[in-house]
């Protein structure tokens, strides 16, 4: 399985994740808005250039806490099962509700790809958006695509395989608490960092033991710890 990776999608609910990925894979995840919702992980597969990419759909979340199994699920594939690459897929029509999410993934891995979908919607308000700013902003690939009208999909296939043979390297923003935060973490992420390794990223981990998320925390012993690695 050397020449196949896993590509996570993730991003808010009804951004269009499975229209991407029924497109890409010719499958028939289920589309639409409330009843259609993704709730398991669908897997399908796309070939590019020799590779094989295993795209796994992830169910949409407003965010990757722990307030519901949906997150939770998104979260734990993304930060446990570690894909080679999450694609981030956002709707360029409501593109600032949308970075809440893309910025918390950002904070849990690098390989990140952001997906800029429903272009052919934004172009038709009179929405532009300047994706090379942006990709200098996030410090991590940003791409327009339509999964509808099936556009940029060529761009968007070369950015995953590029991330993946190294070609294109992720430099992702770091988000800055407020100093009080800041100083918590300066605390306690020596301490997360020597029980994480670099499995998980140890800033990421303290945020959320600030937050008080046990429901983290439990999911970490039962996958890392009691492992004995
Ligand atoms: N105009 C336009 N509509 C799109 C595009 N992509 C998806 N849609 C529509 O957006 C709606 C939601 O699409 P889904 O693919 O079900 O969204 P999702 O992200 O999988 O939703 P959840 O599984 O609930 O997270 C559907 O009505 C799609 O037809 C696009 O590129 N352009
Ligand atoms: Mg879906």
């Amino acid at each position: 399985m050397s020449n196949s990776y896993r590509i996570a999608l993730a991003g808010n609910p009804n951004t269009g994740k499975s229209t991407l990925f029924n497109a890409l894979t010719g499958l028939r995840q289920h589309t639409g808005n409330w009843a259609g919702k993704t709730v398991s992980l669908a897997e399908g597969t796309v070939q590019h250039k020799g590779k094989t990419f295993r795209m796994v759909d992830l169910p949409g979340t407003y965010s990757l806490f722990s307030n519901s199994t949906d997150e939770e699920v998104a979260r734990n594939y993304i930060v446990f099962e570690k894909p080679d690459v999450t694609l981030v897929v956002l709707d360029a029509t409501s593109l600032e509700r949308n970075f809440n999410l893309a910025l918390q993934v950002l904070e849990m891995t690098r390989n990140v790809i952001v997906c800029i979908n429903l272009i052919d919607e934004a172009e038709k308000q009179g929405i532009k958006i300047n994706d090379r700013l942006l990709t200098k902003r996030l410090g991590i690939p940003v791409v327009k695509i339509s999964a509808r009208n099936k556009t940029g999909f060529p761009l968007l296939l070369d950015t995953i395989e590029r991330l993946i043979t190294g070609t294109i390297e992720c430099h992702p923003i770091k988000t800055i608490y407020p100093d009080d935060i800041e100083e918590q973490i300066k605390k306690i992420e020596p301490q997360v960092s020597k029980l994480v390794g670099d499995r998980l990223s140890s800033r990421w981990v303290s945020l959320r033991l600030l937050d008080g998320d046990e429901t983290l925390l439990n999911e970490i012993k039962k996958r890392m710890l009691l492992k004995g690695d």
